[in-house]
């Protein structure tokens, strides 16, 4: 492969937003060529290189690129294929945080391609001698895991490397050190290397080219691969990132600056108790998805109940006739007091498990926690007590959904039985044992009230506490939240197993 070039033609990308980052620009990176692209915060630098590695994610917006990419034999019309020919080495790492820190160079080398076959790969792992393999990924620090990621891009063998701020997190020594690996490479293989960065001192020893991103002129341009002449080009280029320094350096005043300014400003932190309260009470219950589901639960158990409850008792022909007002009143009190509830908190302690618990391991494994705790923010406060409350409310609304749901799916299946029969003698009878048992009728919401309180509490804590646990990896958050159903869901039964025979003790 040794003496092909990577060529760039006609390149523009347009954001979602409808601006354009570069227009019809041009640029090749040659056969042992190491190329640095610089341009300001925000220029565009990371869309170049996620439209070079086809990793432009359309589910962000609707992105529009045009122009191609070719090397050696074969060329890519960029606005109709991904790009496949480039290795790239993410900024923020992308590290597999399930597997140890050998499994993240052992994956890649067994699914290398042709590229990497015979190829030394001791310079690349002297990058790791400080590292043990099987050391979790949690527990390197920022520069291990960025010297794993780019050890790891580098096993792989893709014909074409790209690295995005390859050097952010490493010190002066390693820095070097990982400049000189990626050369060898770079003449060893043959192979084009473009990294975009924007410390490049260290670089710049080994660089061939500079390339500059240039927001004014929205394309790519050569610069003198020194400091002194880079510092010019990139004086006087204008960006939001870059606009936004300048104006903070000289006090000018910045496009959004008095939005920010008033954001600045202290206000009352009770309002993002009710701010995350909401949150909260949207997913756990108001949300049309969670509406329907409980509507369609409810009106599944109205029908069965009644259907079977007619259709396949030992009496069935006696209940048709002449027991059918007491069968009703009977199923209708089962199913107000015991089933609908217990389905309804069964369904509802099940999905609202998972997603406190998938929120709370995703907030753990990112920090967010002892962020808050930096921030003097009473994080943990504002969660647990937002979720204990909006679960329980949710519960109970939605078991009064599922109850109407049921209610009315009863009666349309009664009414399929008897259609001669008002509806008000359905009405009579279905809710006549509530209504009979007079001020038992108090106590009957009682123990259905006991039963919801309960399951909610002892479901979402159990979420709590499980989705707080430290977590190393998004495997163990999957693994949380499984055990958080199963958990949830026993700890539901066994509330209303209780509370049934609490009710009927006599
Ligand atoms: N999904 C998106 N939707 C809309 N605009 C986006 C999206 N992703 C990025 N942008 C915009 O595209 C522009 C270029 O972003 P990009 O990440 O490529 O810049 P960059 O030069 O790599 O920045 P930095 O050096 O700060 O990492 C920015 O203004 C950014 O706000």
């Amino acid at each position: 492969m040794s003496g092909q070039v990577l060529s760039i033609s006609g390149l523009t990308i347009t954001t979602p937003n409808g601006v354009d980052l570069v227009r019809d620009t041009h640029f090749e990176v040659g056969a042992h060529e190491l190329v640095i692209i610089i341009g300001p915060s925000g220029s565009g630098k990371t869309s170049i290189i996620n439209t070079l590695c086809g990793l432009i994610d359309e589910r962000d917006g609707e992105w529009k690129i045009a122009g191609r990419l070719s090397y050696g034999e074969r060329e890519i019309d960029l606005s109709t294929s991904r790009s496949d020919m480039c290795g790239l080495v993410f900024q923020g790492n992308a590290l597999f945080d399930d597997l140890s820190a050998g499994e993240n160079v052992k994956i890649a080398a067994d699914h290398a391609g042709e590229g990497a076959r015979g190829f030394d790969a001791t310079p690349i792992m002297s990058l790791l001698s400080d590292i043990r393999p099987e050391q979790p990924i949690a527990s390197c620090s920022g520069g291990q895991k960025q010297r794993i990621a780019i050890a790891r891009t580098l096993i792989a063998g893709h014909p074409i490397l790209i690295l995005d701020e390859p050097n952010s997190g490493l010190d002066i020594i390693s820095s070097r050190r990982l400049a000189g690996i990626i050369k060898d490479i770079c003449v060893q293989r043959g192979t084009p290397v473009l990294i975009a960065a924007h410390h490049v001192d260290d670089l710049l020893p080994l660089a061939d080219r500079v390339l500059m991103l240039d927001t004014r002129a929205r394309t790519v341009r050569p610069v003198a691969p020194d400091m002194a002449s880079i510092e010019r080009a990139m004086r006087g280029l204008d960006s939001e990132g870059e606009s936004a320094l300048a104006a903070a350096e000289t006090g000018a005043t910045a496009p959004q600056a008095d939005a920010w300014q008033g954001l600045a400003r202290r206000g009352r932190p009770g309002r993002w108790f009710a701010r995350y309260f909401a949150e909260y009470f949207w997913v756990l219950c108001a949300s049309p998805f969670m509406l329907a589901y409980l509507g369609l639960g409810g009106a599944i158990l109205g029908f069965v109940s009644i259907w079977f409850g007619f259709n396949y008792h030992a009496f069935g022909g006696y209940l048709k006739s002449i027991l059918h007002d007491e069968t009703l009143a009977g199923i209708g009190f089962v199913q107000t007091t015991i089933s609908v509830p217990l389905i309804a908190s069964i369904l509802v302690v099940a999905r609202n498990s998972a997603v406190i618990c998938a929120d709370l391991g995703n907030r753990t494994l990112s920090a967010q926690l002892p962020a808050m705790r930096n921030l003097a923010i009473p994080g943990l406060r504002y969660l647990v007590v937002s979720i204990l409350v909006a679960n329980t409310l949710s519960l109970a609304l939605l078991t009064v959904a599922a109850l109407a749901t049921a209610s009315w799916s009863a009666l349309q299946t009664w009414q399929v039985f008897f259609p001669d029969q008002p509806p008000e003698f359905w009405q009579e009878n279905y809710f006549r044992r509530l209504i009979e048992a007079g001020p038992a009728l108090y106590a009957q919401l009682g123990w259905v009230s006991a039963k919801i309180v309960l399951s909610s509490v002892l479901g979402s804590g159990a979420a709590i506490l499980i989705g707080l646990r430290p977590k190393l990896s998004v495997v163990s958050i999957n693994n949380a939240i499984a055990k958080a159903i199963v958990i949830g869901v026993s700890l539901t039964l066994l509330s209303h197993a209780f509370f049934a025979i609490m009710q009927f003790w006599r």
